[in-house]
């Protein structure tokens, strides 16, 4: 038996109707065992979190945790010359071990910065599943398929093989996904034969949706759909969970064809604004009972995978585009980057909450700070002020990943020597 005691933290358990109370958490083999004030149970070890915030892990929805190797390398661009232009040709020079310390350095990050799950679409998945095994993180995994070349099916082999060899990984820390990559990238007949593995084996499904303008022109130009509608009209939202990046340019009738879904939107407000694409309508999905869970997308793009800045950003777009506070208070945007986001990646009975019974994924943030001071109200301290850099400690399964901001599971300095080097090799005359 292994375990853990948290003493003399603020808890913020994410728990619906329940406040922040002064007390401690047990853990035993991974698990939360016990939460309540002055536990006096025997522990291997104790951590002693006065002046901390305990709460559950961020959850990121959506990202290319290997594109940390690209970040601010190309920036100030629109989505689709960005992809074309400087995204696919680097990519294309990466092999199996640049994934694999791309995504380390990725991980790293989140581990940083109070992340302690992450839903990863990319390629040479094999090599992310290593890199989310050896770091202690949880995830789900998810091999991108773009078919627009006729060499589909030895994508969609990978795809099989990730999900068949690395499902349930790691005392159940990674899960997979199936993953086609966007409406424009998957013409039908490809995009069904996956909707209906998906169906068939019951895999969820992740993929980008209606990210931009030019997407729906495209979409339109080709099936006279709107992105939403040609998803739906392929069976998408039968009966798969189904995990929709960006979700950013839905017109009413496309919220309402996601009313009832399984699954949910990674909404990912950081990259949206960063590549001028909109304001994803998350009143709207929200009131039509769709999950709206949280995201960075990959740092080539968001440059940041800072789980905190999404919290801020998400909260600000929706008050500006109604042009009323009220909208997405600081509650519902924490509750959107942790247990609605484990209701995503459809792990929520495991994670998301701090309850008894389950796994103990969660992080220390450290109150001691001006700007996390006087302590009125936890809620809107930690979404309006608190940034990545105030989480002291991250728990995964039980594990302590980092304690008073050292990584206890990563190497630092070997991740910045690898990552430098390939990063430079990677986008050399690009
Ligand atoms: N190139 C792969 C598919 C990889 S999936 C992940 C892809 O998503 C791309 N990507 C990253 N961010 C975004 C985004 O915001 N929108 C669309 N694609 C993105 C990323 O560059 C990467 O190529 C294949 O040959 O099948
Ligand atoms: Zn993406």
């Amino acid at each position: 038996m292994k375990t853990l005691l948290i003493k003399d933290c603020m808890i913020l358990t994410m728990v619906e109707g329940e406040k922040p109370f002064l007390g401690d958490i047990w853990i035993v083999d991974g698990r939360i065992a016990k939460i309540g004030p002055s536990l006096e149970e025997e522990a291997d070890r104790v951590i002693l979190a006065k002046n901390r915030v305990a709460m559950p892990g961020l959850i990121n929805t959506h990202n290319h945790a290997s594109m940390s190797l690209l970040r601010a390398f190309s920036d100030d661009l629109k989505l689709m010359d960005w992809l074309d232009k400087k995204m696919l040709p680097a990519e294309a020079r990466m092999t199996r071990e640049d994934v694999y310390w791309g995504t380390t350095l990725g991980i790293a990050e989140m581990i940083a910065s109070g992340t302690t799950a992450f839903a990863d679409m990319y390629v040479h998945m094999d090599a992310v599943a290593q890199a989310v095994l050896d770091s202690g993180i949880r995830a789900s995994l998810t091999r991108g398929m773009v078919f627009l070349e006729d060499d589909g099916e030895r994508r969609m082999a990978e795809a099989l093989d990730l999900i068949d060899n690395w499902t349930g990984a790691g005392d159940g820390r990674i899960t997979t996904m199936l993953g086609p990559h966007a409406p424009y990238t998957c013409p039908p007949k490809p995009l069904q034969g996956v909707i209906e593995l998906a169906h068939k084996r019951q895999i969820p499904l992740h993929i980008h949706l209606a990210e931009t303008i030019e997407e729906g022109e495209k979409i339109r130009a080709r099936y006279n759909q709107t992105p939403t509608e040609y998803l739906h009209e392929l069976g998408m939202f039968h009966d798969t969970h189904v995990l929709l990046a960006h979700a950013v340019h839905l017109n009413e009738s496309d919220v309402a064809l996601l009313r009832g879904m399984r699954g949910g939107v990674a909404h990912n407000p950081v990259s949206n604004l960063k590549l001028g694409c909109g304001i994803a309508p998350v009143r709207e999905l929200i009131e039509a009972g769709v999950t709206v869970g949280m995201g960075t997308d990959g740092a080539g793009s968001a440059t940041t995978l800072d789980m905190f800045a999404e919290i801020k950003a998400a909260t600000w777009m929706q008050k500006l585009k109604h042009g009323d506070p009220t909208v997405l208070p600081a509650e519902s945007a924490l509750r959107m980057a942790t247990i609605e986001s484990a209701k995503l990646l459809a792990i929520d009975h495991e994670v998301g909450t701090l309850e008894v019974g389950k796994r103990a994924d969660l992080i220390l943030i450290d109150l001691d700070k001006p700007h996390l001071q006087p302590v009125h109200d936890i809620l809107a301290l930690l979404a309006y002020s608190a940034t990545g850099a105030d989480v002291d400690t991250t728990i995964v399964n039980g594990e302590i990943l980092m304690h008073q901001r050292q990584f206890q599971t990563l190497q630092w300095e070997e991740i910045k020597r690898e990552a430098t080097t390939r990063a430079s090799r990677l986008v050399e005359g690009l």
